[in-house]
């Protein structure tokens, strides 16, 4: 029998080489301008991994105390706060840790864990010396609102905190407008209505300004709520309020409709999409159930990511086809779509194909001859792939005229995105903006606060941003989407084989190296819980 306890060799060694690997996640905003790092600064640049038995590893989210070691504390109001005075044990243990892999086997190492979020039993601030300040940055998504609520809100009710601002129009907002006060009273329906009350904005992210602004106007708590290229822009800032020793808690809120964020079970805004997405494909399934051979087109969003289209097209179950960036597809000949679309069409009369924004993206350039341009925050912009497959589809049936179609094209992508979100949304937004501010409270920064499986945690800034969340569709996952529509998968068995190959050799790698490899996506917990 086997020692209970002990990871084995293998394992030991590649914990062993994780924790000995400390180079620097992202270089700072000094060491990239070529200035000489402060001590502070050269510290900043490590990770903060623990480690413990039988191949456990905390990877750790930066304190204060880290660069300014003499911080007083003060007893958490929370503890005279009626309303949680009631809960049990209301204070998080200090030594409780979330995994990031729940499936695990008897011989399995623990791998990555990261901090358990929620209250402390001491804090870092008091509660007439937080200056709070509230940003939201990127594209919108349904629930900014309601964390920027819930932050205020959280922030008043409980650590009786009465200064807090927002800044106007994202990271630009910090350097070139006024700030706006926030208080519960001014905040309070701003969860019914789509959109940012603070607005929003891409590119302009300037770290000196923006920290400059944080010093001159005494911010020691800065929430900053957006996507992957606004939680890079928040680890820059953090690494610069360090170098200069502020004592300034940074904490990131992550937003994204794509659900493209990686290690966090999902994130907020995403079911609101999928639900409201059900509309758009129930009138295109409408339209051409009512018309000869028709067909109908909708286009959801997904840049990189097709998990909106993936759980779109599960839920609704009218959809013939899915098309995402992660799966690719050709129109003509044998196994194309465009005989698909015949088939189908033939046996049913009608069909409904769901397209994510980013698929097909490297067709469409090939047949417009297009060069490549970006946004502010230099994301690529995407062609429209929902018209363009239209027209392809409505040129190949012209040359048929004993098969006379009707399309319809559907774009709701911005009506989707601008919605307020739903009951479910709303709670887990609540839920976000609390543990983002008990960790402030306790004097953590330098992290993105999310549920991982289904338990809220501190998440260092690097874990995040190194990887986008995508669908791997050589999990189950889309195995059930094929199955449901019986699209074909326009991959040959040559490709599936390689592809199962790249899959199993990065969970490999993950496994042997980080420790931590689950390659399907995180998306609900559902791909992995069933
Ligand atoms: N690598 C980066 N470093 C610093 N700031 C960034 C970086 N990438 C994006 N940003 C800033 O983050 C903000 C939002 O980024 P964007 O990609 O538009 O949306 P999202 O955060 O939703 O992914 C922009 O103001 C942009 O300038
Ligand atoms: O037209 P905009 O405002 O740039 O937004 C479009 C993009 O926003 C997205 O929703 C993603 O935005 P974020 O990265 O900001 O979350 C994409 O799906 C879409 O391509
Ligand atoms: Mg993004």
């Amino acid at each position: 029998m086997e020692a209970v306890g002990v990871a084995p060799a293998p394992v030991a060694a590649a914990v062993k080489k994780k924790l000995l690997d400390l180079k620097d996640p992202f270089p700072t905003a000094a060491a990239e301008n070529g200035a000489k790092a402060s001590p502070a600064g050269k510290w900043a640049m490590k990770k903060k991994l623990v480690g413990g038995d039988a191949g456990y590893v905390l990877e750790d989210v930066p304190h204060l105390t880290d660069y300014l070691p003499e911080l007083p504390t003060f007893p958490n109001p929370l503890q005279d706060n009626p309303a949680y005075s009631v809960v049990k044990q209301y204070f998080v243990n200090p030594d409780d840790t979330v995994t990031q892999k729940i499936v695990v086997h008897k011989t399995s190492a623990r791998g990555t864990h990261f901090r358990r979020a929620g209250p402390r039993q001491r804090v870092y601030f008091q509660s007439d010396e937080v200056n709070a300040a509230i940003v939201t940055c990127g594209g919108l998504c349904p629930g900014l609102n309601t964390v920027v609520r819930e932050l205020v809100c959280g922030l008043y009710d409980m650590y009786g905190v009465t200064s807090v601002v927002g800044i106007e129009g994202g990271y630009k907002g910090f350097y070139s407008k006024n700030t706006i006060p926030l208080t519960p009273k001014s905040v309070n329906d701003i969860h019914k209505r789509g959109g940012t009350i603070l607005g929003t904005s891409r590119g302009g992210h300037d770290t000196a300004k923006i920290v400059d602004c944080l010093q001159d106007r005494g911010i020691n708590q800065v929430y900053i709520i957006g996507g992957d290229g606004t939680q890079k822009g928040a680890s820059v800032i953090y690494e610069e309020v360090r170098r200069r020793g502020l004592k300034c808690s940074v904490v990131g809120v992550p937003k994204t409709i794509d659900n493209d964020i990686a290690v966090i079970d999902k994130s907020f805004g995403f079911d609101t999409a999928v639900e409201e997405a059900q509309r758009a494909i129930n009138a295109a399934h409408v339209e051409a159930e009512s018309a000869e051979n028709g067909i109908g087109v909708v286009k959801l969003m997904g840049r990189n990511s097709g998990f909106i289209a993936m759980y779109a097209t599960l839920a609704s179950r009218d959809v013939d086809c899915c098309l995402i960036p992660e799966s690719p597809f050709y129109l003509e000949g044998k196994g194309g779509l465009l005989e698909f679309i015949e088939r189908r069409l033939k046996d049913n009369g009608h069909m409904v194909i769901v397209v994510a924004e980013g698929a097909g993206q490297d067709l469409i350039a090939k047949s417009m001859n297009f060069v490549d341009t970006q946004d502010a925050s230099g994301n690529k912009l995407l062609l429209d792939v929902g018209l363009w497959l239209s027209q392809k589809i409505k040129d190949h049936f012209k040359k048929k005229p004993n098969f006379p179609i009707t399309l319809k094209y559907i774009d709701p992508t911005y009506m989707i995105r601008a919605v307020k979100s739903n009951a479910s949304d709303n709670v887990y937004c609540t839920l976000l903006a609390h543990s983002a501010l008990h960790g402030a409270m306790a004097g953590y920064t330098g992290f993105t606060v999310a549920p991982v499986n289904g338990r809220h945690a501190y998440i260092p800034f690097y874990r995040i941003t190194e990887k986008q969340n995508k669908v791997v569709i050589t999990d189950r996952m889309w195995a059930r989407v094929l199955c449901s529509t019986n699209q074909p998968c326009f991959l040959s068995h040559e490709d599936v084989e390689n592809m199962k190959h790249d899959d199993d050799h990065e969970h490999h790698l993950h496994n042997t190296q980080l420790l931590e490899g689950d390659s399907s996506p995180k998306c609900n917990g559902l791909a992995a819980a069933v």
